[in-house]
């Protein structure tokens, strides 16, 4: 596909389109999609150590099919995906998640007939030892699912089990989750405290890759950002640099 794009820098934050290998994962223009519909297009953008980072952008941008083309759910067409500079492209997601990195999908990111603690359990199979003393660091870490380890998770609030999704996902202690819209369909409370748990996820020394439709919220917990706009980076920069963009918030934060 020919590409043509324009990508605009917001607050002066340093864009590279060439694989560095100095972050802890990096798209460099990617094409990626469905069967034959295309929906990333030229799409470059990086991960540090440590941050969050939010994807925001309209419907169907392809912010979700950025976070699967980094699992493995699709192959890039062209372009590359590194993770601490090797090339992960279209790599299993089984072998994706032992590297290091975890997965938080928007729906049915918990077994609701399984309990808590066979969730957590469910989380670590692949895990080879250590499986109890990570999933006690995680009751501590997150106590609302320690006062309920043998509770079906299907009982459990919407925000409540988004935690348990996330909770999930660490048991493997990756360094890097990726998280689809973590407060789709909860109440602006509940979706405060997720939030919070994002930031509590972060603390553990997860880099978040994180796509918001609640672009202000998300952005407003992040690092840094990027705007897609259909497959395609349109702005990128430190949060505040985008939440203070003229531009952006016109097109994209509803002014
Ligand atoms: N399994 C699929 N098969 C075919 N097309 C798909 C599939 N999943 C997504 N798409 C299409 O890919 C495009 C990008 O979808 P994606 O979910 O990545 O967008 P998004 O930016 O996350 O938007 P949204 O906020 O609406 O989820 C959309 O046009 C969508 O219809």
């Amino acid at each position: 596909m020919s590409a043509n794009h324009t990508r605009d820098e917001v607050g002066g934050t340093a864009t590279s389109t060439e694989p560095t290998g100095d972050h802890v994962i990096e798209l460099d223009n990617v094409d990626s999609g469905y069967g034959d519909v295309q929906v990333l297009e030229d799409c470059s953008l990086h991960l540090n150590a440590g941050e969050i980072v939010c994807l925001i952008g309209p419907n169907g941008a392809g912010k979700s099919t950025v976070l699967k083309t980094i699992f493995g759910m699709l192959t890039p067409w062209e372009g590359t995906v590194h993770y601490h500079g090797d090339d992960i492209g279209g790599m299993a997601p089984e072998d994706i998640v032992r590297e290091g990195i975890g997965y938080v999908p928007q729906t049915d990111n918990v077994f609701g007939s399984l309990s808590i603690e066979e969730n957590l359990r469910m989380g670590g199979v692949a895990r080879e030892d250590g499986l109890d003393a990570v999933i006690d660091t995680l009751y501590e870490r997150f106590p609302l699912l320690d006062e309920k380890r043998s509770a079906k998770a299907r009982t459990l609030s919407g925000g409540q089990r988004q935690v348990l999704a996330f909770a999930r996902a660490l048991v493997m202690e990756p360094d890097v989750l990726l998280i689809d819209e973590p407060s789709a369909g909860l109440a602006p409370n509940t979706a405060a405290e997720v939030f919070g748990h994002v930031e509590a996820v972060n603390d553990m020394h997860t880099a978040v890759l994180m796509v918001e439709q609640n672009a202000k919220k998300g952005l407003g917990i992040s690092d840094r950002g990027y705007v897609l706009d259909q497959g395609n980076v349109r702005f990128d920069g430190a949060a505040d640099s985008l939440l203070d963009s003229d531009e952006v918030s016109k097109l994209y934060l509803g002014g």
